[in-house]
C-alpha cells in the first residue's frame, strides 16, 4: 500500500520567524534535500502554504514543482547536479551538503539566542541511496525551473508568523530531558541527542538543517490544523506501518520513477517507511490555546524503534470528543444565577483589591480573570497568575478578561498536558506575566472606577423616600400619626366659637326674630296685565309702599321716613343712564352747592384757611370742585389728597387745583397743627358708597379730622357713617350738606347746618322716588333743611 494515495497535508510548523519562511522537504531519492525559502524582512506576515491534491500532489504548482529556492541555493544545487553527474555516489554528496548546513545553523545560533521555539518533532528517512541519483537529477531539473519563478508563485507551506507558542518535540527522543534540548536548541543536530542514537546518518543530514526552519511563528489556527492534519497523518502512518512495510518499499520504488510524485509524496508522508526501515515520520504537537478539547489528553510522542523492525511506531491519540466543559457555554435557567455568584465574588475581591496598594503586585497575582461575565459568560477560562507558566498560555485570554475573580485552582488539567513543555519558556513567561499583571492592574482600575462612579450615582436614602420608594414610615407609624392628627382636629373643633360670638364680632349677621302679622287683603289686580315696568309704574309703586310704611305699615320707627342706601344709588345710576348726565356735571354742581353752603356757613372766615380732605370716590371729586370754588369765594383752601385716582376726571380736577394754586399737602398735619393752622375742615373722603369700618390709613385720617376740633362741613354723607344708621363715634360734622337727598344717616345729624345742594335732578326722577325734595328757593342752589322736615329722606 502507497502513502502516496493518502493525502495527507502537512505543513511545517515553525515559530516566531523575524527573517522569513522556509520549508522542508525530504525527497524520495533517499538523499534529504532542503528547499529553503528565502527569508525577507518584508514578509515576515506572509503566509505560504501547501496544499496537496487527493493524488498528493502540490495543487499550486502546475507542473508540480519543486520546492522553491533562492538563488543561492539554486546555484549550490547546480554545483550538486554537476556534481552528482560527475560523481553520482551519494554519499560524498550527502556529507559536502551537510557540511555546508552545518555552517549556515550554527550562524543561525549565534543570531537567534532570544527566539523561542515551541513545537515540531520532526523525523525524517531518507530513502535508498540507490534512487538518489535519479531525485538528484529531478532536484536538478527543478532548480533550474524555480529560477524563472518568484517565490510566491512557488508551492509553499502556509506558515503564519505571529507570535504563538507551539511545542517542539523530537520524535527520537520522547524523554522530558531531550524533549527539552531540542526545544531549546533547534538548530543544534538532532543527532546530538543522547536518546536518539537510532536515527541513521541520513536523518542527521535533514536535522542539520532544522536551523533553518528556527524561530517562524505561526498562527493559532494553523497550530490546530497542523494538530490534526498531524494526528490524522500519525494514525494512519501507525496502522499502516506494520503491515505495509514491504509494499511501502516497493512503492517508494515506484516512485522514484516518477520525480513530481516523489517531491509531493516527500513532503506528504511523514510517515513514509523506506526500505531500509528507516522511518520518516513528522510529529508535531501542538497545544491550542483556544480549542483545549482538540489537544490529546495525554500527549505521548513515542518513537519506539522495534529491534529488527524497520519502521518506527508512533501512537497516535485522539481529541477526547466525550468530555465536556465545566460550564456550559449557552445560555441557560442557571446562567443568571451563575453570572449573579460570580458578579457577587467579583465585587468581594474587587472590593479587597481596592484597599491594597496598587503597587502590590503578588496581590494581583493572586486573582484570576473571568471571561465573559457579562456576556454571558462564554468563555469560562480563568487565568491564575501564581503560575507564570499559565500566564504565557493564556495571555491572549488575558487581553479580552473583564472580570477578576479569586480562583486560581482550574488549569490543573491544563497544567498537567503543558508542564513539561512550559518549563522550556520560563523567561517569556516572566515577561509575559509583567504583561499579564499590568493589564490586569489596568482593567481592575477601569472596573473600579466604573463601579465607584455607579456607586456615587446610586440615590440617597431620601431620594428613595421622596420617589416613595422606601417608606418614609412604617404602617404602625402611619396609623400612630393618623390618630394623632384626628385628635389634633377634634380638639380645634372644641375650641371654635359660638354663634352668639361670632354675632359681637359681627361675623354672623342675622335677624333674631321674624314678627309676623295679619294684613287685610289687598287686592292688586290692574286695569292691563303686568308685563313690564315701565319707571313711572316702578314711581308709583315705590310711592304707594312709601306712603304705607309711613302711615299704616308696623315697621321700625327709624324707617318711617328714611329710604335705604339702596335708592340712594339707583338714583345716582338713573341720572347717569336714563338722563344721561356725565359725572364731570352733577360733580361740579354738587361741588359748587357744598361751596356755597360753606360760604352760607362760615360768613365770618373768609381769607381764612381751610383744610380738604379729599377721598378716592366721587366724594372727593366733590371735595375737588368745592375747593377751587372757595379759592374762588376768597377762602384760602389747601388739599389733602392722599389716594389718587388715575381718571382724566380726577387728573383734570387736580391740574385745575394746580392752576388755582391751591395746595396738595404731602402729608396731613397731626391735629394739633391742623387746628392752629386750618379753620374749617371740608369731610370729602366718603359719600353713599361707603361700607363697614374704614380701611387702612383712613381711620387715622377720620380719627385726627375727629381730634382735630375743627368744625367739618361733610359732603353728602359724615365720612365713616354708616349711610342708614350713622355712627355716633364717627365725625361729628357742623355742617352737613346733602346731595340730592338726604340719606337715612342724616337723621343723625346734630350739627348746626343742614344744607341740601344738588339742584339738578329732573322732578320726573323725584317723583319716580317719590324724593319730597323741599323747593329751592330763588335761584340758590343749595336750601338750608336745617329746621325743615324732611319726609323722604333717601
Ligand atoms: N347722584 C348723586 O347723588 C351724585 C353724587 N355725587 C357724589 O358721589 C358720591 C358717591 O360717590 P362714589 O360712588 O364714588 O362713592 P364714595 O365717594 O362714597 O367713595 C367710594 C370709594 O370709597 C372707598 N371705600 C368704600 N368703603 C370704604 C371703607 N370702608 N374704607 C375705605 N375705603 C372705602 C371705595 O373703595 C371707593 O373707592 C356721593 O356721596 C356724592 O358725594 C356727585 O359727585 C354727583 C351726583
Ligand atoms: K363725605
Amino acid at each position: 500500500m502507497s502513502n502516496s494515495n493518502v493525502p495527507i497535508k502537512k505543513e511545517g510548523i515553525l515559530q516566531n520567524s523575524q527573517e522569513g519562511v522556509q520549508n522542508v522537504k525530504t525527497e524520495n531519492n533517499g538523499d534529504v534535500s532542503l528547499a529553503e525559502m528565502e527569508s525577507s524582512e518584508s514578509c515576515t506576515e506572509e503566509v505560504k502554504t501547501v496544499a496537496l491534491d487527493n493524488n498528493g500532489n502540490d495543487e499550486n504548482s502546475k507542473e508540480n514543482l519543486p520546492e522553491p529556492k533562492n538563488k543561492k541555493q539554486s546555484k549550490e544545487d547546480k554545483k550538486k547536479s554537476k556534481q552528482q553527474k560527475k560523481n553520482p555516489h551519494p554519499t560524498e554528496k550527502t556529507k559536502l551538503f551537510q557540511k555546508t548546513k552545518q555552517k549556515k545553523k550554527e550562524n543561525a545560533v549565534e543570531s537567534d539566542e532570544t527566539t523561542k521555539l515551541t513545537a515540531v518533532t520532526a523525523t525524517v528517512t531518507a530513502t535508498e541511496a540507490a534512487t538518489e541519483a535519479k531525485a538528484a537529477e529531478a532536484k536538478n531539473d527543478s532548480a533550474k525551473k524555480i529560477k524563472s519563478k518568484s517565490n510566491k508563485d512557488l508551492p509553499h507551506l502556509k506558515i503564519n508568523t505571529k507570535q504563538n507558542r507551539s511545542s517542539f518535540l523530537c520524535c527520537f527522543c520522547s524523554s522530558k530531558a531531550n524533549r527539552h534540548s531540542s526545544l531549546t536548541s533547534l538548530t543544534s543536530p538532532i543527532s546530538e541527542c543522547s536518546e536518539g542514537s537510532g536515527a541513521p546518518a541520513t536523518t542527521k543530514v535533514q536535522l542539520d538543517n532544522l536551523d533553518a526552519i528556527s524561530n517562524i511563528t505561526i498562527s493559532s489556527r494553523d497550530l490546530i490544523t497542523a494538530a490534526i492534519l498531524q494526528n490524522s497523518g500519525n494514525a494512519t502512518a501507525s496502522k499502516t506501518s506494520e503491515t505495509t512495510n514491504n509494499s511501502t518499499t516497493a512503492n517508494n520504488n515506484d516512485n522514484n520513477n516518477d520525480n513530481t510524485n516523489n517531491n509531493s509524496d516527500s513532503v506528504n508522508n511523514g510517515n513514509d517507511i523506506n526500505k531500509n526501515g528507516v522511518t520518516r515520520t513528522e510529529s508535531i504537537k501542538v497545544i491550542t490555546n483556544f480549542y483545549p478539547s482538540l489537544r490529546p489528553k495525554s500527549p505521548v510522542y513515542h518513537r519506539t524503534p522495534s529491534p529488527g523492525s524497520k519502521y518506527q511506531e508512533v501512537p497516535t491519540s485522539e481529541p477526547d470528543l466525550s468530555k465536556q466543559p465545566k460550564r456550559s457555554a449557552m445560555k441557560g435557567a442557571k446562567e443568571k444565577e451563575r453570572q449573579k455568584l460570580l458578579m457577587k465574588q467579583m465585587q468581594t475581591k474587587l472590593n479587597n483589591h481596592l484597599n491594597d496598594a496598587d503597587n502590590n503586585d503578588d496581590s494581583l497575582t493572586s486573582t484570576s480573570l473571568l471571561n465573559g461575565v457579562g456576556d454571558g459568560g462564554h468563555d469560562d477560562s480563568f487565568i491564575s497568575n501564581n503560575s507564570n507558566k499559565s500566564h504565557n498560555r493564556y495571555k491572549k485570554k488575558t487581553v479580552t478578561s473583564k472580570f477578576l475573580l479569586p480562583d486560581n485552582n482550574t488549569l490543573a488539567d491544563d497544567n498537567d498536558a503543558t508542564d513539561d513543555d512550559d518549563d522550556d519558556d520560563d523567561d517569556d513567561a516572566d515577561k509575559d506575566g509583567a504583561l499579564v499583571s499590568r493589564r490586569l492592574r489596568k482593567d481592575r482600575r477601569k472596573i473600579g472606577m466604573q463601579l465607584s462612579r455607579k456607586l456615587s450615582q446610586r440615590p440617597s436614602f431620601y431620594e428613595l423616600q421622596e420617589k416613595h420608594i422606601l417608606l418614609k414610615q412604617t404602617p404602625e407609624e402611619y396609623l400612630k400619626n393618623k390618630e394623632e392628627l384626628k385628635r389634633t382636629l377634634v380638639r380645634k373643633l372644641t375650641f371654635r366659637p359660638t354663634v352668639t360670638e361670632l354675632r359681637e364680632r359681627q361675623i354672623l349677621k342675622f335677624n333674631d326674630y321674624i314678627e309676623v302679622t295679619e294684613i287685610e287683603e289687598v287686592d292688586r289686580k290692574g286695569d292691563r296685565p303686568w308685563t313690564r315696568l315701565t319707571p313711572q309704574d316702578k314711581a308709583a309703586i315705590r310711592k304707594e309702599l312709601n306712603h304705607y310704611k309711613s302711615t299704616e305699615m308696623m315697621v321700625h320707627e327709624e324707617s318711617k321716613q328714611y329710604t335705604s342706601q339702596k335708592e340712594a344709588q339707583d338714583i345716582d345710576q338713573e341720572l347717569f343712564t336714563e338722563y344721561e348726565y356725565s359725572v364731570d356735571q352733577l360733580m361740579e354742581l354738587a361741588g359748587q352747592s357744598c361751596a356755597v353752603s360753606f360760604a352760607k356757613s362760615y360768613k365770618d372766615k373768609k381769607e381764612s384757611d381751610v383744610l380738604v380732605v379729599c377721598g378716592p370716590g366721587n366724594n372727593g371729586g366733590d371735595g375737588l370742585v368745592c375747593a377751587r370754588h372757595l379759592k374762588l369765594f376768597g377762602y384760602n383752601p389747601a388739599i389733602f389728597y392722599p389716594k389718587r385716582t388715575d381718571r382724566p376726571l380726577y387728573h383734570n380736577l387736580t391740574t385745575q387745583c394746580n392752576k388755582m394754586e391751591i395746595p396738595f399737602l404731602e402729608k396731613l398735619p397731626n391735629s394739633t397743627e391742623m387746628s392752629k393752622h386750618y379753620s374749617v375742615i371740608v369731610d370729602a373722603l366718603f359719600g353713599f358708597s361707603f361700607t363697614g369700618p374704614p380701611r387702612g390709613h383712613f381711620a387715622d385720617i377720620i380719627s385726627s379730622l375727629i381730634s382735630s376740633k375743627l368744625p367739618i362741613l361733610s359732603v353728602d354723607v359724615p365720612s365713616g357713617w354708616n349711610i342708614e344708621s350713622g355712627n355716633p363715634d364717627g365725625i361729628q360734622p357742623d355742617v352737613l350738606v346733602s346731595l340730592t337727598a338726604p340719606k337715612l344717616c342724616a337723621k343723625h345729624f346734630k350739627g348746626r347746618k343742614h344744607f341740601l345742594g344738588g339742584r339738578f335732578v329732573p322732578p320726573q326722577l323725584a317723583n319716580k322716588y317719590q324724593l319730597n325734595l323741599p323747593e329751592y328757593p330763588g335761584i340758590e342752589l343749595v336750601v338750608d333743611i336745617t329746621d325743615v322736615e324732611v319726609k323722604n329722606e333717601l
